[in-house]
């Protein structure tokens, strides 16, 4: 693994090379603040917008497939972490609206959203907001899930198939089909049936390094092993195993593939391999060659279609994925999906910068050289209202006890960056603590300038500013539970008739309490996770119920105690085995397992809070 970078941090490197990608494609432009890409101008007969995007770290995606004939618009989160709903609330807009008038109609959008919490997550709020902003807009999506390496996992989890580079063949099928006019319900049909019939496997002889994260943990493998089913964000892959050499490799690959698609008819395939980024060309072209040979030395006949680059990477990650297409399987479905042409769509042009495929296909027949014989192995949150009695309190001056308590969860939050990032960079991607870290900085430097008015004038407005200072700089699986969270309790507050302004009373005190349980209750309309997945509902639902708890309680003791509670759940994930989030990939022993990161955090955030209303006291 190489742990050298030409650059020595992350920080603003992702809009510097969506930058660099527009001055490559002179038809792209870009919108910084919501780090998407665009096509400013779109042939008058294209009726749906294909998009996608997700986090940074696998250029050339998405950036690199935008373009004529292929993605209309793109998004990018920080590395290996989704982009906020904001965000990709803006790239809808860009895809259905560049370059149309005020009389226009707008084109509609379809979104590709690869399988992982965080896109899922971010994305679906994105389209539910996108579609009460512009109803005259039909947005869908294709959710692509072509992992086979998690399969025997699926009962006891409730993740499914992670997306892999697969996706950069749906975008391109997607992307031209929509180019010919196609109308929004044949593209979507037209996209699951592809994400249906395609199926993926990656490997990889080490993990990749993130410029400027700590080295610890980030050599996970020893010089003789290799991974067999990584993912794409340097999560650990399913099983360690002995590294033999190539003809191992891709025969655990080879065979792992048609062990799934045994019910396939195998002679109209493509076969797509992807880099994951610090593989040499040398090395892939001749997996490609030898690939081949292992199909056809089952009797197989060769696919019709061969692609091989870095579509797809884990920043320099030396790995790769082999992915196969049933055409045939795509054919066989709905009728208006059996009229499209699998082939044409993959040879039509394009004028995105990283598709890399011959039209060759299209006039020669092909013709591989010979193989060798022998062949080896709410949401708004309807608001609970509970009576709850509260011995009446002192008032106390609000601002300053506000403000101590946001910047105590911030300072705490800090304190715990590198914490999480190692529990994190163990069941996960490695970025929690950088998730966490951006969004106490940026609420920090609210505080500190003033942008952030914790004077008022209320609750509801208070938390509905910290929603969106996050909602900017927190991506990822995290970013987006904390944006339902708070906007939650924020619709929840606004219930209520909170003057916040001068004094805490017992009343608005009970109102947060109440706000916070809603907000609680929201979450569950968009994650299935609760106690015992871990995840951060082991340490909110501790905490929320003891919020709840009724008769007459004194607040700041009560949300202490609520505290407790939920580090004893936070604890309590220490070995805990995971049924949802990145954790869920994994196959780490049991008492290997650390506290769950995100849970973790959210204890920090807690705990920083109390220890900001105790410092005001
Ligand atoms: N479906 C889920 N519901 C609730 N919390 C989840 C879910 N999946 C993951 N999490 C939480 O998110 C944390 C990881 O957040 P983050 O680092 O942002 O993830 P990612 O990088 O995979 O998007 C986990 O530690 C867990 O607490
Ligand atoms: O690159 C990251 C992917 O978009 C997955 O996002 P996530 O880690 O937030 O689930």
């Amino acid at each position: 693994m190489s742990v050298k970078h030409l650059y020595d941090s992350i920080d603003g490197l992702v809009l510097k090379s969506l930058q660099g990608t527009v001055s490559l494609n002179p038809s792209l432009s870009l919108d910084a603040a919501s780090k998407s890409l665009y096509l400013r101008t779109n042939s008058p007969h294209k009726r749906v917008a294909v998009i996608s995007g997700g986090g940074a770290g696998h250029e050339p995606a998405h950036a690199g497939y935008v373009g004529a004939g292929m993605l209309t618009a793109c998004v990018a989160g920080d590395v290996f972490a989704s982009p906020s709903a904001k965000q990709i609330l803006t790239a809808i807009k860009l895809a259905a609206f560049s370059g149309l008038d005020s009389t226009s109609t707008p084109r509609d959008v379809l979104v590709i959203i690869n399988n992982y919490t965080g896109d899922r997550l971010n994305f679906g709020l994105a389209i539910e907001k996108a579609r009460s902003k512009y109803p005259n807009v039909n947005i869908n999506s294709v959710v692509v899930a072509d992992d086979i390496s998690l399969l025997s996992q699926a009962p006891s989890t409730l993740v499914g198939p992670r997306g892999l580079a697969g996706n950069i063949l749906v975008c391109k099928l997607l992307g031209a089909l929509a180019e010919m006019g196609a109308a929004l319900d044949t593209v979507k049909a037209f996209g699951d049936s592809v994400v249906d019939n395609l199926r993926s496997v990656g490997v990889g002889l080490d993990p990749c390094h993130i410029p400027g994260r700590p080295l610890e943990g980030s050599a996970r493998l020893a010089v003789g092993e290799y991974e067999l089913g990584l993912g794409l964000h340097n999560e650990a892959g399913v099983a360690k195993r002995k590294l033999q050499g190539a003809d191992e490799i891709l025969e655990v690959m080879v065979v792992g593939l048609l062990d799934v698609v045994q019910d396939w008819q195998m002679d109209e395939t493509v076969l797509f391999v992807n880099n994951l980024g610090g593989m040499s060309q040398l090395e892939m072209g001749a997996a490609v060659y030898d690939i081949v040979a292992l199909l056809e030395a089952r009797g197989l006949p060769r696919p019709k279609r061969i692609y091989c680059s870095s579509y797809m990477t884990s920043l320099n990650a030396p790995g790769f994925s082999v992915s196969l297409l049933n055409v045939a399987g795509i054919h066989k479905n709905a009728e208006m999906v059996a009229k499209t042409d699998c082939y044409a769509l993959l040879d039509a042009s394009t004028t995105a910068l990283a598709w890399v495929g011959t039209s060759a296909w299209q006039h020669e027949k092909f013709n591989l050289p010979d193989t060798p014989n022998e062949t080896p192995a709410a949401s708004g949150a309807s608001f609970i209202r509970q009576r709850r009695d509260t011995v009446s309190q002192p008032r106390r001056e609000l601002p300053s006890i506000t403000k101590n308590a946001i910047r105590g969860a911030c300072v705490r939050v800090l304190e715990v960056r590198h914490e999480l990032t190692q529990y994190d960079t163990l069941v996960g991607d490695g970025d929690c603590g950088d998730t966490f870290a951006a969004g106490a900085n940026a609420v920090l430097k609210a505080l500190e300038d003033g942008t952030l008015d914790v004077k008022g004038p209320s609750l509801a407005l208070l938390v509905r500013h910290i929603a969106d200072i996050l909602e900017d700089v927190m991506g990822g699986t995290i970013g987006a539970l904390f944006g339902i969270f708070l906007n939650a309790l924020s619709s929840a507050a606004a219930d209520e008739d909170t003057d916040l302004s001068q004094t805490l009373s017992p009343e608005s005190i009970s109102i947060l309490f109440r706000g916070i349980q809603a907000a609680i209750t929201s979450l569950e309309l968009y994650t299935p996770a609760r106690v015992g997945d871990r995840t951060i509902m082991d340490a909110l639902y501790p905490f929320g119920s003891v919020l709840g708890v009724q008769g007459n309680v004194d607040s700041q003791p009560l949300f202490a105690e609520a505290v407790q509670a939920a580090r004893r759940g936070a604890e309590g994930t220490r070995g805990m085995q995971a049924r949802l989030g990145r954790a869920a990939y994994l196959n780490v022993r049991q008492e290997d397992m650390p506290p769950d990161p995100g849970a973790w955090g959210v204890c920090a955030v807690l705990e920083g809070l109390v220890r900001g209303l105790e410092e005001t006291k």
